[in-house]
């Protein structure tokens, strides 16, 4: 078993200020859109981790230059060509924006990950690069690995697609668009897609980037074929990877600033702002940033998390502190997610102690007294975080594998005990 870090108790109401790195979201599209410009860009801020560093390195092997410019990328744009190896570790967003961009490549570019990455569902992006005639070998399976055979563009047009897995396959097909000879439109055929809030961060960052986009008609949507400029984009802080920070202040009842917490967004982070409200928190606005203090109770929820599901795993933990039941739902698409969250859940709280249940489409929590012991994390970054909310106030919870927070956020055990000692200092 990979090393337990003992996830520290709160002695006190946790009371800081945090920085929270840039959004991974927002680097990994903000990259691809640099990358498929007409000239240089700079990303600004970017998140350094696991996931935007393989994106890196994935767009450096298709002929892209992308130099360290001290706190910034600069993104010079290059003749896109295989032969390349493209790595996409367990990061959703490697393996399904970087398909189309090798299809605007020639020659073949092969993709690989992590074990869990040939388990999670890539069926979208392939059909739809097929439909769109580039040639994909993935041996029947529509899954990873597999190598994009691209011809050196794509015509583009119509095509349809199952996107209710991931909202991730309608966000790849669109933010290549601008570079297919006739833009795409991308029409969803099946039951809801999820993470809605994903689509719209897409839609907005193509639009700054020069990109026509009309997303007016329920489930399709439209970019015109155009240059994209290369620009400077500036990454907001992951308001996701804030939702510890400020849980750990909703829990002790005590007070967490979360600094340049952005006035406007389309992060599913901005939503945790009205969630722990409900939950008993209260969310001051400052030009410090946004602040988030305890009422001293926790309460339960019921939520729909549909469109924000990456939320789920710290939201679960908050409920599982609470003084009432709670019930998570429209979240079935997280057994797809860096391990079927839902069930990873439900085990590691219920070892703990808990009373979770699986529901159809979500979880189930009844609040009961935890215990400690070793909670497994499953290679999942948020299931670590959420590990940690719950050791705020259960003496000893031994996270394994805490290292598999580098996917989104390298130094969180630092940033955890900085905040923790800031109530002290
Ligand atoms: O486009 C993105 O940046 C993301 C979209 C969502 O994926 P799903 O639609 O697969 O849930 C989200 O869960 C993931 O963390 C990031
Ligand atoms: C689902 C997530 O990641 P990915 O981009 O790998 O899909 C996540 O970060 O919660």
């Amino acid at each position: 078993m990979s090393a337990l870090w003992s996830a520290p108790v709160a002695s006190a109401p946790v009371t800081a200020t945090v920085e929270v790195p840039g959004s991974k979201s927002v680097t990994n599209r903000a990259l691809v859109l640099a990358a498929l410009a007409g000239g240089p860009g700079y990303v600004r801020r970017p998140l350094r981790s696991r996931d935007t560093l393989l994106m890196v390195a994935g767009l450096r092997s298709l002929g892209v230059v992308i130099e360290d410019r001290g706190d910034d990328w600069y993104v010079l744009p290059g003749r896109l060509a295989g032969p390349a190896v493209v790595d996409c570790g367990n990061a959703g967003t490697v393996m399904r924006f970087l398909p189309p961009v090798a299809a605007l490549a020639a020659g073949p570019v092969r993709f690989d990950g992590d074990p869990r990455s040939y388990e999670r569902p890539l069926d979208g992006v392939i059909n739809a690069l097929r439909d769109l005639g580039t040639r994909i070998d993935d041996e029947g399976e529509a899954r990873l690995p597999m190598t994009v055979l691209g011809g050196g563009g794509v015509e583009g047009g119509v095509v349809r697609i199952d996107a209710s897995s991931s909202s991730q396959f309608v966000s790849a097909l669109l933010l290549s668009g601008p570079r297919f000879n006739l833009g795409v439109e991308v029409r969803h055929t099946g039951t809801s897609v999820p993470s809605m809030t994903h689509i719209a961060m897409t839609v907005d960052m193509l639009r700054a980037a020069g990109a026509r986009v009309d997303d007016g008609e329920p489930n399709v949507w439209r970019v015109a074929p155009g240059a994209l400029l290369g620009r400077d984009m500036v990454v907001e802080p992951d308001l996701s990877n804030a939702g510890p920070f400020l849980a750990a202040a909703l829990v002790t009842g005590g007070s967490v600033t979360v600094r340049d917490w952005p006035e406007h967004t389309t992060q599913p982070g901005d939503r945790l702002r009205s969630i722990f409200t409900t939950m008993g928190g209260s969310c001051t606005r400052t030009s410090a940033g946004l602040t988030l203090t305890g009422g001293g109770a926790v309460h339960g929820i019921e939520a729909d998390l549909h469109d924000v599901g990456e939320l789920t795993p710290v939201i679960a933990a908050v409920a599982a502190l609470a003084d009432g039941p709670s019930r998570l739902t429209g979240v079935a698409h997280l057994r797809l997610h860096e391990t079927d969250r839902l069930a990873a859940l439900v085990k590691e709280i219920n070892d703990l102690g808990g009373d979770v249940n699986e529901i159809d489409d979500g979880l189930e929590i009844r609040p009961r007294a935890l215990h400690g012991g070793v909670f497994h994390t499953y290679d999942d970054h948020r299931l670590a975080t959420a590990a940690a909310v719950l050791g705020l106030l259960v003496p000893g919870v031994e996270v394994e594998n805490v290292a598999t927070t580098a996917k989104t956020l390298p130094d969180f055990t630092g940033m955890w005990t900085r905040m923790l000692s800031a109530r002290r200092g």
